[in-house]
């Protein structure tokens, strides 16, 4: 089937085609009863139980599909979508500079919106220089070279520390960094960024650490982070289909609020119910019923699957019996 003729009509979601983030933004998917069969070697996938086209592209390239508006839905990295803009003010700031910018009346609002954090993806983009070298804060690497794959962040960085050096204030202009002519030479690199440092193409590196595994075994410290970043939903200005856009980030939403909470059930002396509702507020209020039993009631809330532990301790010492952990398969707030 020729799938590009058969796009007319859908919602474009895109999805990272590989890495990171793939197997959790699937995950997802699946909780939200988006069905579809991704055939081998195509990038385009029509869900069959709704009128979406799911769009797999690298997780860096996403921000400009939504962001251009060809695409209405993504899932990438916050990373991603601030590298994005930081290159999107960079080009504004050129044009701006060569008198090229002319802003047209009937073009289409541009740029992503964040919908909502996703819960996964969380690393943080930092600057990382040899473990056993001189450099020990952002500003001791001004005028050196630095290899990263987030050139556009990297340079409104040292851009910033720059301005600083020259005696402007911390909190300097976004305007004022984008495009900034440098000291600092950026070195853009697409991959293995942590081996610049110990090969000598780089003083210093600017890429993402999670465990911090990879920066410990090429020898580097961080010495600064520049963005704390997890995976989003987000949907471009103009979506073709708002509607729509919104049934899928409310399902999306639902498994979310889903995968992070647990339903926490227990029986409690009436007498006891003050206290109890302190340590199970659940989201909005917990549900109250009484028991066959005179003085009892039953509870049962939502609580953070991360806090569960401590909160049955605590019911059990107020007085609660019968405490129940239960999953919750999905969820709908509104
Ligand atoms: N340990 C990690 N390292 C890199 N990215 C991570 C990590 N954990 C989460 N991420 C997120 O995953 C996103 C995609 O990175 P990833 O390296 O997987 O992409 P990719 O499309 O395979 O790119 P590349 O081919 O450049 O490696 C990052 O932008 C970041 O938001
Ligand atoms: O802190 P850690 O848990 O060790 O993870 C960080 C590493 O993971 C990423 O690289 P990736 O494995 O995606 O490969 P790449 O270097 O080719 O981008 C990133 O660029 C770091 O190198």
């Amino acid at each position: 089937m020729d799938l590009v003729n058969h796009l007319e009509g859908r919602l474009l979601f895109a999805v990272p085609k590989k890495g990171r983030l793939l197997t959790a933004a699937l995950n997802l998917l699946e909780g939200a009863d988006i069905q579809f069969k991704r055939e081998n070697r195509l990038d385009i996938a029509l869900v069959k139980n709704l009128p979406i086209a799911l769009v797999f592209l690298p997780a860096a390239d996403i921000p400009t599909f939504v962001g251009e508006g060809r695409v209405d839905l993504g899932i990438t990295g916050l990373d991603q979508v601030q590298e994005h803009d930081a290159g999107v003010r960079a080009i504004a700031r050129a044009r701006r500079m060569s008198n090229q910018w002319s802003p047209k009346a009937d073009e289409k609002p541009q740029g992503c919106e964040t919908v909502m954090e996703l819960g996964f993806g969380a690393c943080k983009l930092q600057v990382q220089a040899p473990a056993k070298g001189e450099y020990a804060e952002g500003k001791d690497l001004i005028g050196k070279n630095i290899g990263t794959s987030f050139v556009h962040l990297a340079a409104e960085y040292f851009a910033r520390l720059e301005l600083e050096a020259e005696g402007y204030k911390s909190d300097i202009d976004s305007a004022l960094v984008a495009g900034r002519k440098l000291r600092t030479k950026i070195i853009e690199l697409s991959g293995s960024v942590e081996a610049a440092c110990a090969l000598g193409v780089a003083d210093g590196i600017v890429d993402l650490v999670e465990s911090g595994e990879t920066m410990k075994a090429a020898g580097l410290k961080a010495i600064d982070t520049v963005v704390d970043t997890s995976a989003i939903l987000i949907k471009s200005k103009a979506p073709s289909n708002p509607a729509m856009v919104e049934l899928i980030a409310a399902r999306i939403g639902g498994v979310i609020t889903a995968q992070k909470y647990v339903l926490c059930q227990y029986n409690v002396p009436r007498s006891q119910l003050v206290e109890a509702t302190k340590v199970t507020p659940g989201k909005r209020a917990p549900t109250v019923t009484s028991l066959e039993e005179e003085g009892w009631v039953a509870v049962s809330a939502m609580v953070e699957k991360k806090r569960i532990a401590p909160v049955m301790d605590d019911l059990s010492k107020i007085g609660a019996t019968d405490i129940l952990v239960l999953d919750i398969h999905n969820s709908r707030s509104s």
